[in-house]
């Protein structure tokens, strides 16, 4: 095999490795469940009151955050569970604050909706 074609073939495994993270996530994890539910409603909502390029890009951009700190909270609570399967502070602190930084994109996530979506319910 050449090298491009090698090169390509690691990018493609990449991609299906980066795909079955998700799938594992979504099947074993109820918040992603929760997340999956969320998203596909926001679209619709979307979609129903017509967002704009700017609003649909703003609404892309804060669900993005909510996957991604999910996503790294989930993998950070798994790799302290491995690693440190016994109750320490350590580990508290360091779930917690995982935990933080899917609060913020939450909140983000709630403000960015409240400003575009009560406007519409509310026309
Ligand atoms: N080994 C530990 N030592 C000390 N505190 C812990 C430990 N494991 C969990 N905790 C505490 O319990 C909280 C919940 O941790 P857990 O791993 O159960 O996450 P979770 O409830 O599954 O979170 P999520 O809802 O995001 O999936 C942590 O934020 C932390 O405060």
């Amino acid at each position: 095999m050449s090298s491009i074609a090698r090169t390509i073939t690691k990018r493609l495994q990449s991609f299906a490795f980066a795909f079955s993270g998700l799938g594992a996530f979504l099947r074993s994890e109820p918040n992603g469940r929760i997340h999956l539910v969320a998203t596909v409603a926001v679209i619709i909502l979307a979609v129903v009151f017509h967002c704009n390029t700017g609003e649909w890009a703003l609404l892309v951009i804060v669900m993005a955050m909510v996957w991604c700190t999910e996503l790294l909270n989930t993998a950070i609570e798994k790799t302290m569970d491995h690693l440190s399967p016994d109750i320490h502070p350590r580990v508290k602190w360091i779930k917690d604050v995982a935990a933080g930084a899917v609060l913020v994109a939450a909140i983000a996530a709630a403000v960015v909706g409240g400003l575009i979506f009560i406007p519409k319910f509310a026309a």
